[in-house]
């Protein structure tokens, strides 16, 4: 497949200029990233890559980072994962406590806020050194050491994640945060703030295509199940209360964040990361999901 000439393609058709959605700011260190940004990129079976834009530029993974998390959770506490929480879709936004209190401290999912405290609760009692040893693993799977904290977003978010500190507090109110609130924020937030490019992006996203294992050196880093799970919930649950439309239009397991990237995945054919900045109201990017609609549609190819 001629995956160049398709993004040149999807370049004309989606007219760059668009300026429809809104950069995310209720993180202000979000803001001042340039809403114009642009990038995409594919990584192939044969361990090919096709890039466009700013496909090379770092940018906030944000909530993309709940597949990571949920990996290395998955990791070392296999099926307890889901113990603590479940495996429907919300229907609610990233970021809704409405739910929580509903359904008595048991997150929908693990790719919605509450979800992702909870796993960072866990991760945070397991781990030694939860921070350090999160990067490395998001580092070994991606095969690049290139990829860091940013401090300058995490203590933004710190100093502004009310929302976020009121989820955490719910959730150690019904006992289903067992440490401290405070510790699980600050893994939380440092966990949203690591920064990746779109080929950083597919490459570590091409263990979810590749039943688990790395391509290059076949490392596993989840089992198979494992891995046909996680795409199943990001298919499910990827993309809040927009999962149906991102499924109905796009057709792939994916996850986006607020930063503006969208990483996704073709079990057994390719991985793909998109960054455009201005989200729509529910908090994926707009050029984003375009982009990957046309991706599909132009290449024929489908899940379904
Ligand atoms: N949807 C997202 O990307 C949200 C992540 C962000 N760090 C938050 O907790 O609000």
């Amino acid at each position: 497949m001629d995956y160049n000439s398709i993004f040149e393609e999807i370049k004309r058709e989606i007219n760059l200029d668009v300026k429809h959605g809104k950069v995310a700011d209720y993180i202000p260190e979000l803001a001042h990233v340039d809403p114009n940004k642009f990038g995409i990129s594919l990584k192939c079976m044969d361990g090919q890559s096709f890039s466009m834009g700013d496909a090379d530029e770092k940018f906030s993974a944000q909530s993309i980072t709940k597949v990571f998390s949920l990996a290395l959770a998955m990791n070392h506490f296999g099926q307890k994962v889901w113990s603590r929480m479940d495996v429907e879709p919300s229907g609610t936004s990233f970021n809704s406590l409405v739910l929580l209190e509903y359904e008595q401290g048991i997150p929908r999912n693990p790719f919605i806020n509450s979800g992702a405290l909870v796993i960072a609760d866990m991760l945070v009692e397991k781990l030694e050194d939860p921070k350090g040893e999160f990067l490395e693993f998001v580092r070994n799977m991606t095969g690049s050491r290139d990829i860091d904290y940013n401090y300058k977003v995490a203590n933004s978010e710190r100093d502004h994640g009310f929302r976020n500190r009121a989820m955490a507090n719910m959730l150690k109110s019904f006992g289903n945060i067992k440490g401290d609130v405070e510790d699980v924020l600050d893994f939380y937030f440092h966990q949203c703030s690591i920064e990746m490019s779109c080929k950083q992006l597919a490459d570590a996203f091409m263990v979810f295509s590749n039943k688990g294992s790395m391509l290059g050196t076949k490392e596993k880093i989840i089992t198979k199940q494992q891995s046909q799970r996680i795409n199943a919930l990001m298919l499910t649950c990827g993309f809040y209360d927009e999962a149906g439309e991102f499924a109905f239009r796009v057709g792939l397991p994916g996850k986006s964040g607020v930063g503006g990237g969208i990483a996704a995945v073709y079990p057994s054919e390719y991985s793909v990361a998109v960054w455009s900045p201005r989200l729509n109201k529910l908090g994926n990017s707009v050029l984003g999901m375009k982009t990957l609609e046309l991706l599909t549609t132009k290449t024929g190819m489908g899940i379904f």
